[in-house]
């Protein structure tokens, strides 16, 4: 006689993220859309892209790596979608209203008019709202001509586009089972926080998730988050993390038991390495890529938990100090040997921001040509995408998504 037993799978895999490597399972990301047409030479700058993109190429390039991500068996969440559920939620849609309208720039009059505009609006039509932007010209008619609505040009913006939200790293991280929500330090990026909070309030499959980092406001950005081991995280220190962000991130991720160590690691505050996973991320679990011009010289500060104090020590050799916290004997960093030149050209589209989809797994932009072919020399395998317009706000794929759901990592046997 056969007993069978059957085994009730959960329907939708919790959220849980140990590390940069483990096998991924479910990610959200962003695929581009409206916002990213709002994009002139005129502000550019001020919007964090150093061109502007061919929207609908863009488009294909990203439905391309989703794909990518889906033949590997990798569930995708697109922000658009998550952020139109959670805001069937009465409330998530007052928050919404309100996080979208900046009344001391519009003024009362126009506040109000836009405030029940969006009210009314359906949840596509506000999500959408929230991330394209609206310029004056599109402000719903209203009786009479404000001094405000007279004095601004048409295209000016009543309410900011967030062409940066494609870069879903780095306003939500996930650090085991909780997730923060990170403070953004460049203006144009700060309201894209104010999205992902809703969504993890007020989303159903998220709305249970505890989070970390709860009552901060000092900057720590997502693409500065390195999770290198179950308990070991670094965080790079630089343009935009600070070294506040950084310290109280560790207090938090101690408090909840979720490190022992945390390594705070300087980073150049440039435009080239705005987060530390511009110049470095894991393409296996105990192997890293990374800029050969900052091999030698990055460094780390190690936090570690001493009550309810920190105890704080080093600046160490980084590759030093992380294998020590991971408890490993080495960590490797492939040697791409590459020249200076074209390593630099590389580090600038990208070349060492590779997302992970198992251990020894990544995908990386094709361009990359040098740089992909010694990770392939060293046995990594690479997925390659392609990022002409895609890299154009300066992200590769690991800035352009946000793990929700890593295996943990298989034993090394
Ligand atoms: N994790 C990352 N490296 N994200 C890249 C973000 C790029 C974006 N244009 C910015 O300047 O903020």
């Amino acid at each position: 006689m056969f007993w069978f037993v059957v085994a009730t799978l959960p329907t939708v895999t919790e959220p849980h993220v140990q590390s940069e490597v483990g096998p991924l399972h479910s990610v959200l990301l962003h695929r581009p859309g409206t916002e990213l047409k709002r994009l002139t030479p005129r502000n550019s700058d001020q919007l964090l892209f150093d061109a502007i993109p061919w929207v609908d190429r863009a488009q294909e390039e990203h439905d391309a790596f989703a794909e990518v991500l889906r033949s590997r068996g990798v569930e995708v969440l697109l922000l658009r979608d998550v952020l139109t559920d959670a805001l069937q939620d009465t409330r998530a849609r007052a928050a919404a209203v309100l996080t979208g309208v900046d009344e001391l720039k519009l003024g009362a009059d126009i506040a109000d008019t836009l405030r029940s505009h969006l009210s009314s609006v359906d949840d596509a039509a506000l999500a959408e709202i929230l991330i394209a932007g609206m310029t004056f010209e599109e402000l719903p008619a209203a009786e009479g001509q404000s001094l405000v609505r007279r004095m601004h040009h048409p295209h000016d913006f009543a309410i900011e586009p967030l062409p940066n939200l494609l870069f879903t790293r780095d306003s939500s991280v996930w650090v085991g089972d909780r997730v923060a929500i990170a403070a953004l330090a460049m203006p144009a990026r700060r309201r894209e926080s104010a999205l992902t909070d809703l969504i993890y309030a007020y989303h159903p499959r998220f709305s249970h998730s505890a989070r970390a980092y709860g009552a901060h406001s000092a900057p720590v950005e997502g693409g500065d988050v390195l999770l290198l081991a179950p308990g070991v995280v670094a965080i790079g220190v630089g343009e935009r993390t600070t070294p506040a962000g950084a310290e109280s991130f560790a207090r938090s991720v101690f408090a909840d038991d979720l490190a022992h160590t945390v390594l705070a690691v300087p980073i150049e505050q440039t435009r080239a390495s705005m987060h530390l996973d511009t110049v470095c991320t894991m393409v296996d679990r105990d192997a890293v890529v990374m800029y050969p011009a900052i091999q030698d010289s990055l460094r780390a500060y190690t936090l570690r938990p001493a009550g309810d104090e920190l105890k704080v020590s080093g600046p160490t050799p980084f590759l030093t100090a992380a294998a020590e916290a991971m408890e490993i004997d080495h960590l490797r960093v492939i040697d791409t040997g590459l020249d200076p030149v074209t390593a630099e050209r590389e580090q600038w589209e990208d070349g060492n921001n590779t997302l992970a989809l198992a251990p020894g797994v990544v995908v990386a932009y094709e361009r990359n040509a040098e740089t992909n072919a010694r990770l392939e020399e060293a046995g990594i395998e690479v997925l390659r995408i392609s990022g002409s317009e895609l890299g154009s706000g300066r992200g590769g794929p690991r800035c352009m998504s946000c793990p929700i759901t890593r295996a943990p990592l298989p034993e090394i046997t």
